[in-house]
């Protein structure tokens, strides 16, 4: 009989008393994994061979286990820094111990709990007292983890185990394949067979010569196993920010641009944000060094600014007791929030000056000194957005929100009253988080004061929001943390898999 190619490589190779891994036969027969299935397959379709599928669970390290493998496991580090300070003679401090074995947060607790269970020693009263016959280079487990990160097996099911219990090892289900020959095989194979060329693939030159009309096409075989391919995508932020800014457009609103960074003056001042607010202190804001300042300023807006803030503007308004410096408001910083592109457009400095009716947005990043956490990032994308009309209330503030985040499905929607120096009145904008339950803040809003609305030349109101693209991804798609998204903890399988529908 004749076979081809690779269907007899893979016969030859296998036996009819034992059965042969498709990862044995790849490396014995040099052919891809996905080849070795297929042709088995096929051996089997033609009851030369058999094929039995088991489910193995394949062990890597998890993040944690890869810190082990750098930093040893905190049990030895625990047992070797108290043998250092001789707990192996007299019970040692255990504060002490700890510390010399540079241990922190929950790796205390981690390394008391396996040392006593490993018998590396006992904690008695607050003083550690360390088994002067334990082996830490015997460590089993530290041994297995070494093994894992370098692609070794680990055939110990019990150490196996108990790093899968500490979460320092997962296991993967993967299908495995194994191959062995049958009667109706052997009898073939000691007949004699021979190889068959297979075409894999129709050439140009196989048309041109017409060769193609005596070719045997190879059988393509779907339920081979083939690799997983995880191409390049447009990272789910970036795709959210295409959303929102379809949405946005299809809502009538026109796209803003302008600097990421700014001066003082288009960021905070012309938004009457008084000069000694918190949030204009180094704390806050990332300020530049080189250029420190901005080379230019409208002097009339200028002035028209500084006098809001000295006087107020109008009979019920008092303005700041608070220091005013022009040279203060050219300082350059990233941009804390992106309203300093609604002050910039407002003022007629970018578009010239606008009658109302207008629709503005931008979705862009604006950047923050705030600690890292769950929900806070240094940098995130605002949706930034105003409206100016006359007559606008706060149920045309509510309506517009409503309406826009109603088009990602997010209907749950609270209004909490806040403070803004820039409106009144302001709101607090919460949405509940659909894995968690909870209410997230996910913007702020307003309508423009006539503090910040007059210098600028406006005459008609001005409703206005910064909400947080990420929060309203966290709302659309149910992550919890937005460190999975961005940045070095980014949880790799939520990116390849998420999608942004609306
Ligand atoms: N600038 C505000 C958002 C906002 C914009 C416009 C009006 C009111 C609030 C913030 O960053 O939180």
């Amino acid at each position: 009989m004749k076979l081809p190619r690779q269907q007899l490589a893979v016969l030859e190779a296998v036996s009819a008393d034992e059965w042969t891994t498709v990862d044995a036969l790849t490396a014995q027969v040099d052919e891809k994994p996905a080849t070795v299935t297929g042709a088995a397959f096929a051996l089997e379709e033609e009851g030369l061979a058999e094929v039995r599928e088991t489910t193995e669970q394949d062990p890597s390290l998890t993040e944690e286990g890869e810190t082990y493998v750098e930093t040893g496991l905190p049990e030895v580090r625990l047992y070797e820094a108290a043998l250092d300070r001789g707990a192996d003679e007299d019970p040692v401090e255990m504060g002490a111990v700890i510390e010399a074995a540079d241990l922190d947060g929950p790796l205390v607790d981690i390394a008391l709990s396996n040392f006593a269970r490993k018998g590396y020693g006992e904690i008695e009263g607050g003083k550690v007292t360390a088994n002067p016959d334990a082996d830490p280079d015997g460590d089993e487990e530290a041994a297995a983890l070494a093994a894992l990160a370098a692609g070794k097996p680990v055939d110990d099911e019990a150490v196996l185990e108990s790093l899968v219990r500490r979460d320092l090892v997962e296991l993967d289900e993967r299908t495995a394949r194994s191959v062995r020959l049958t009667d109706e095989g052997v009898t073939e194979l000691m007949a004699g067979v021979e190889v068959r060329e297979a075409v894999d693939r129709l050439t140009p030159q196989m048309l041109a010569t017409g060769e193609w009309r005596d070719a045997e096409f190879a059988e393509y075989n779907v339920a081979a196993d083939a690799a997983t391919p995880n191409p390049g995508k447009v990272h789910v932020l970036r795709q959210a920010a295409e959303r929102v800014k379809e949405v946005l457009v299809g809502m009538g609103f026109e796209e803003m641009e302008g600097p990421h960074v700014d001066a003082d003056f288009w960021i905070n001042d012309c938004l009457f944000m008084p000069q000694d607010h918190p949030a204009r202190t180094h704390w806050d804001r990332f300020a530049l060094e080189t250029p420190a300042k901005i080379d230019e300023l409208p002097n009339d807006l200028v002035e028209r600014v500084e006098r809001a803030h000295r006087e107020g503007v109008g009979p019920d308004s008092n303005g700041y007791n608070s220091p005013w410096d022009v040279e203060f408001a050219k300082e350059l910083a990233l941009r804390g929030h992106t309203t300093s592109l609604s002050a910039r457009y407002l003022s007629g400095e970018q578009v010239g000056d606008l009658e109302p009716p207008q629709r503005y947005f931008s979705v862009e990043k604006a950047y923050r000194n705030d600690t890292l956490d769950a929900t806070h990032l240094l940098e995130f994308f605002q949706i930034e957005g105003w409206v100016m009309a006359e007559d606008l209330t706060v149920r045309d503030l509510m309506g517009t929100f409503t309406e826009f985040y109603s088009r990602f499905d997010i209907t749950d929607l609270r209004f909490k009253p806040t403070y803004n120096p820039y409106t009144e009145p302001s709101f607090e904008l919460f949405g509940r988080h659909p894995e968690t339950n909870e209410l997230i803040e996910i913007g702020n809003s307003g309508i423009f004061r006539p503090e910040m609305l007059d210098p600028l030349g406006v005459d008609a109101d001005v409703m206005a929001w910064g909400l947080a693209l990420e929060r309203l991804l966290m709302l659309i798609t149910g992550f919890e943390d937005i460190r999975d998204v961005h940045g070095t903890l980014t949880d790799l399988e939520f990116l390849r898999s998420v999608e942004v529908e609306y």
